[in-house]
């Protein structure tokens, strides 16, 4: 079984996401570990990217910040690789296609596989050009996860069926950031994905509060959470690592 398949066999899980390189590299890796130590059960580091159309306003000053802290992808695997020695929680990267197509997709993915990042979320990636990256995700034994939102449609069944790892259901339409409601189709389309496939799916976009965390996670198998976290960062800096910590120990006790 993919090792992000098995991060959902013990229950419902928890996915924070942070920003690499927010503020400085140090920090993040003291934030990854701080949130492995928590009980995050995959952790999803994001890769600061210049144009990032599906970021809000929380999360794009996150990877401005990232920048300023001279961040680069090579300094993201150094990130990964010094994490990877206090903590061997699954890790996945966030990335804009982009990313992976400058460094080269046969490059990136080695790198990935020989620092245990598990897998990929690429949510530029439209499902008719996978097939440019699949078959270096597959040499590498990397999951391509897919994204499935409300508007899915028709293609719920072939995103479902094609997917690995584990399933990022977006909430809401739009951009990251923290929402007070959620849309009362979504537990329907948790339904129509599980009628098409075993892998788990994770529901991400919005959530920040436990209780938000506890209702959702009556349907989704997962909860992702960036925007409360990457706020975290912004308000304690290079010492928001115990904040992070708690912050992920709180929202993991809420889906239990
Ligand atoms: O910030 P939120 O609303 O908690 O949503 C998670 C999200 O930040 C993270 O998964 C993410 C960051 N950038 C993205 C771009 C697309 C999809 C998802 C993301």
């Amino acid at each position: 079984m993919s090792k992000l398949s098995a991060a959902f066999t013990s229950g419902k899980a928890f996915i924070p996401f942070i920003v690499a390189g927010d503020p400085d590299k140090d920090s993040t890796v003291n934030n990854i570990v701080a949130m492995a130590n928590a009980g995050a059960d995959i952790i999803e580091l994001g890769i600061p990217f210049s144009d990032p159309v599906a970021d809000g306003p929380v999360i794009q000053a996150g990877d401005l910040r990232a920048f300023a802290g001279g961040i680069s992808v090579d300094g993201i695997f150094d990130i990964v690789a010094t994490a990877r020695k206090q903590t061997a929680r699954p890790i996945v990267f966030l990335t804009y296609a982009n990313i992976p197509f400058k460094y080269g997709y046969d490059k990136f993915c080695k790198r990935c596989s020989e620092l245990g990042v598990a897998g990929l979320v690429i949510p530029d990636l439209p499902y008719e050009e996978q097939d440019e990256i699949r078959p270096f995700t597959k040499k590498y034994g990397l999951d391509l996860i897919m994204l499935i939102t409300l508007n899915s449609g028709d293609r719920v069944a072939k995103l479902a069926e094609s997917a690995e790892g584990f399933i990022y259901v977006v909430s809401s339409e739009g951009i990251t950031g923290e929402r007070d409601e959620f849309d009362q189709r979504l537990a329907g389309l948790f339904a129509e994905i599980k009628a098409h496939t075993n892998v788990p799916a994770a529901l991400g976009f919005g959530i920040h509060t436990p209780q938000q965390a506890r209702d959702l996670s009556r349907f989704a198998d997962g909860i992702i959470v960036g925007s409360a976290i990457v706020e975290l960062a912004a308000q304690y800096g290079s010492k928001a690592a115990p904040e992070i910590g708690k912050y992920t120990a709180a929202m993991k006790a809420a889906i239990k």
